[in-house]
């Protein structure tokens, strides 16, 4: 219930596959929830047989969750305003939505990428077009594969925001019996460790795909995380964060699962998919393709090694031969684990 005693209202921008699990989990949680989906057929689909055929198929949606292609009525009087379409088209289409924000609404981004050519994160991107300030934007992050959220497997979650208080109401509208929000502060962590995980997760699949064990998964996951905290620490983030379920815990979960588009599509490379065919066969947003470019870029600007992450850029943007660049990987100079 908000203030005026009315549900608490909260609007999903993009009907794919996690916007429509979190506007599950809101609608759960007893919020009143639309759907805004720029193909008008998926959001009849959702109205008249309570599922989304194309990203979620067998999963029947909640009754207090509607769905619409009129952004202007999507918008309308939102208390939280979610954001899950393609990172490097947010920009672009929060263009289109900014004028029709419901006054006082909170931004929150479910994404977990960079921009390509600014290198800036999310809500960094969200608070320069849409104009708000930062206390008014949120993030939402953690191991929430969004197929297993949909069937109402036990997750927790990361709901970080500058401002305390609003992380906090975010905690209480997405809170359900099997989705258990914490809140936290360190925005920049939260979306550092979500972004770059994905990264990461291309790297293992990659592995998996090669045939390589166990041993190469749980080093490249650990190696992983440590220049994501390089890198946090070079821009402002708690290396805690890290250790946390924006950190480690959506990379366990990114790295081992076969529902990880990420993973899968690393997998395909490794097996030796070119990169047109392991695209052909993707259907859904892969956010580490691109974003292992920006993140590189974020790195060089701020001077920090993320040698899994050049590699990842190799191997998938220059043509380089998983095999040589392992090879490369495993001859780099020898130093101390921490430095
Ligand atoms: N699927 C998952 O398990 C999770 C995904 N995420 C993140 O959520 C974000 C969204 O991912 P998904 O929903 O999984 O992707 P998806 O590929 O399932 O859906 C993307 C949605 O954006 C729409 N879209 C694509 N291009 C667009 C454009 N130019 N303009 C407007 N809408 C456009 C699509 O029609 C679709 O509704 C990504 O950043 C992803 O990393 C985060 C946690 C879990
Ligand atoms: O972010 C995710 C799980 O937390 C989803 O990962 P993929 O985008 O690789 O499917």
């Amino acid at each position: 219930m908000t203030t005026s005693g009315r549900p608490v209202k909260a609007t999903v921008f993009g009907t794919g596959s996690w916007g429509t699990a979190f506007g599950m989990v809101l609608a759960d949680a007893g919020c009143d929830v639309t759907l805004w989906g720029r193909r008008a057929e998926i959001a009849e689909a959702v109205n008249s047989t309570r599922t989304n055929p194309d990203y979620l198929p067998g999963i029947e949606l909640p009754e207090n969750l509607r769905a619409t292609s009129d952004a202007a009525e999507a918008a309308h009087d939102a208390d939280f305003t979610v954001l899950a379409v393609p990172s490097q088209t947010l920009r672009e289409n929060l263009a289109d939505w900014a004028p029709l924000l419901a006054p006082g609404t909170v931004l929150v981004s479910l994404m977990k990428g960079v921009e390509l050519g600014s290198a800036m994160r999310m809500s960094e991107v969200i608070e320069d077009v849409a104009k708000v300030g930062a206390d008014r934007i949120a993030v939402v992050t953690g191991p929430n594969l969004a197929r297993e959220i949909a069937a109402r497997m036990p997750a927790a979650a990361v709901v970080a925001c500058t401002d305390e208080g609003v992380a906090q109401r975010l905690q209480t509208a997405c809170h359900t019996p099997y989705f258990r929000p914490y809140t936290n502060t360190d925005v920049v962590g939260c979306e550092l460790g979500g972004a770059v995980k994905n990264v990461i997760g291309l790297a293992v699949g990659i592995a998996d795909g090669m045939g390589l064990g166990d041993n190469t998964k749980g080093s490249l996951i650990t190696r992983g995380l440590a220049e994501t905290t390089r890198l946090g620490l070079r821009m402002g983030a708690d290396p805690l964060t890290f250790a946390g379920l924006a950190g480690l815990g959506d990379l366990v979960a990114t790295c081992s699962s076969p529902l990880s588009r990420n993973h899968t599509f690393g997998t395909n490379l490794g097996r030796g998919m070119t990169l047109q065919e392991t695209i052909a066969v993707t259907r859904q947003t892969a956010e580490g393709v691109k974003s292992c470019e920006s993140v590189l870029d974020l790195a060089r600007r701020h001077g920090v090694d993320m040698p899994i992450t050049e590699t990842v850029v190799e191997i998938v943007h220059e043509g380089k031969p998983p095999v040589v660049a392992v090879k490369e990987l495993m001859s780099r100079s020898a130093k101390p684990e921490r430095h």
